[in-house]
């Protein structure tokens, strides 16, 4: 049971393409099992378990799981709705030799175990299997899923049933989009990943801590990062993202437009159309409170044919050509409603959506939420989960933006940029709690450096 930080993220077919590679799906039925068995043992204390086991694999998992448990001495039943349909569930089932409760009369116990469906859910629950997941959930102290909530899709984040919510999820082999993706991603509670040995290569991760550039005794301000915020119409939203890319760590931070006032560390100038040639300049950050008219557009004009790194954010997205040729390294850093308006509407999963993004404008994605996609034209993916559901808040965004603009202008390359800025808008928002303002996690940027 270990943690899925910076692991890789699997979809169904890859995991089955992975579990055929290794050849023993027998070895790995009985590791999945045993890995499930140990994590259960683990946190039931003397606790009762009852393990609720699928026609498949997932269910043979939960069989395997039932005779370790059982061997090892811990208290443990077993309920399921149907016999099981694979010959390696069969041959987990033939293995347990207590009884088998039918789903819809088995008593709860005070750790669930839900092995009834995994990535092999191809339609909704039928209505037992849903109602008695959810009884024995509600009567159940700890839910702990195995490999995935049974309910939910694997790929794309996607409900077919509501699941109860799990407290925990055994992520067997390899994390899987679901896990990270809302809405599926709720009902997974932690994630924890059993490591089946398969060693799978993907293109897409789970976040991990990053790589900073951190200053050494031969930086200067400018070699540290000098990042340019282009104000507008609302000097507020940039004069956060320059406060941002101040503590984010940025050497150097100069707002151009309106607007006065601390910190004084912020050096404010007014907007000219040369103000953006100074070779010095490591990252531009436009969009916070640009605006949207003729002025928002001249600006942002100017800002592409700079040459500098950019991150393009807010407002900025709204007047952007996402197929126009790049001449800089560019981050976007849309939400839902942005991606729609620059690349339309999209039933795909959020990781397709993010990558179709990155590969047709030849930029950096951050695609914003609860779930954040980054995503590179070269198909690289990171998915950053379990951000605070506080940061649901006016001006995080602009945070964000800004702290980009300073890993960017510290020297890192665009992808590891945004992933770099997206851990680091987490952590800081992990710190703030609950009920905190934009401003409160401005300061927290500083602290999690
Ligand atoms: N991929 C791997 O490396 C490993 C996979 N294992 C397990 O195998 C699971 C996948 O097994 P399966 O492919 O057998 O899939 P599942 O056990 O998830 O379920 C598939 C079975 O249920 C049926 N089914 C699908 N949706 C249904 C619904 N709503 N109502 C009723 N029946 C439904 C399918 O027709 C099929 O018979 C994984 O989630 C994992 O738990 C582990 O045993 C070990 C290693
Ligand atoms: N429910 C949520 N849980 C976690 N993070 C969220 C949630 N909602 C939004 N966020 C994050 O908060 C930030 C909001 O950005 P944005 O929508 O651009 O707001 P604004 O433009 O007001 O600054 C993004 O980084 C996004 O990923
Ligand atoms: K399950």
């Amino acid at each position: 049971m270990i943690p899925i930080d910076g692991h890789p993220i699997l979809t169904a077919a890859t995991m089955r393409a992975a579990e055929q590679a290794h050849g023993n799906l027998s070895a790995l039925m009985a590791q999945a099992g045993a890995g499930v068995a140990t994590a259960a043992r683990r946190l039931a204390g003397a606790s009762e378990v009852l393990v609720l086991c699928g026609p498949g694999n997932n269910g043979g998992d939960g069989y395997v799981a039932a005779v370790e448990l059982h061997v090892a001495g811990h208290p443990v039943r077993v309920a399921a709705a149907t016999e099981p349909r694979t010959d390696l569930a069969r041959a987990a089932r033939a293995r347990w030799t207590g009884p088998v409760e039918p789903l819809a009369t088995a008593r709860p116990a005070p750790i669930l175990i839900d092995a009834l469906f995994g990535t092999g859910l191809s339609r909704p629950l039928d209505a037992v299997h849903a109602m008695h997941f959810h009884r024995l959930a509600a009567a159940a102290r700890l839910t702990i899923a195995v490999d995935l909530p049974s309910g939910v899709t694997t790929d794309d984040g996607r409900v077919l049933t509501e699941p109860p919510r799990c407290h925990l999820t055994l992520a067997l082999g390899a994390v899987k989009p679901s896990h990270l993706l809302q809405p599926a991603a709720r009902y997974a509670g932690h994630v924890r990943l059993i490591d089946l040995g398969l060693s799978p290569a993907s293109v897409a991760t789970v976040i991990a801590r990053p790589a900073f550039r951190d200053p050494g005794p031969d930086t200067h301000k400018y070699s540290r990062g000098m990042v340019a915020l282009v104000g507008g119409a609302m000097p507020g939203a940039s004069e956060l993202a320059s406060i941002a890319a101040l503590r984010a760590g940025a050497g150097y931070v100069l707002h151009l437009g309106d607007g006065t006032g601390p910190p004084h560390a912020l050096v404010r100038r007014p907007w000219s159309a040369g103000a953006l040639t100074d070779p010095r300049i490591g990252a531009v950050v436009i969009g916070p409170g640009l605006g949207r008219d003729d002025t928002a557009r001249d600006r942002l004009a100017t800002a592409l044919a700079s040459g500098r790194p950019l991150v393009i954010d807010g407002d900025a997205l709204h007047l952007l050509d996402a197929d126009a040729p790049r001449s800089a390294q560019t981050i976007l850093t849309p939400h839902a409603g942005e991606i729609d308006a620059l690349f339309g509407k999209s039933t795909a999963s959020k990781i397709d959506r993010a990558r179709v993004a990155a590969a047709r404008a030849d930029v950096v994605v951050i695609f914003k939420g609860p779930d954040t996609v980054i995503a590179a034209p070269d198909s690289r993916v990171t998915v950053s989960a379990d951000a605070s559901d506080w940061l649901s808040a006016a001006g995080t965004g602009d945070v964000l933006a800004g702290a980009t603009g300073a890993m960017l202008a510290s020297g890192l390359p665009p992808f590891e940029a945004a992933t770099a800025a997206v851990w680091l808008h987490r952590e800081a928002a992990r710190l703030c709690g609950r009920s905190f303002i934009a401003d409160d996690l401005v300061g927290a940027l500083s602290r999690v450096r």
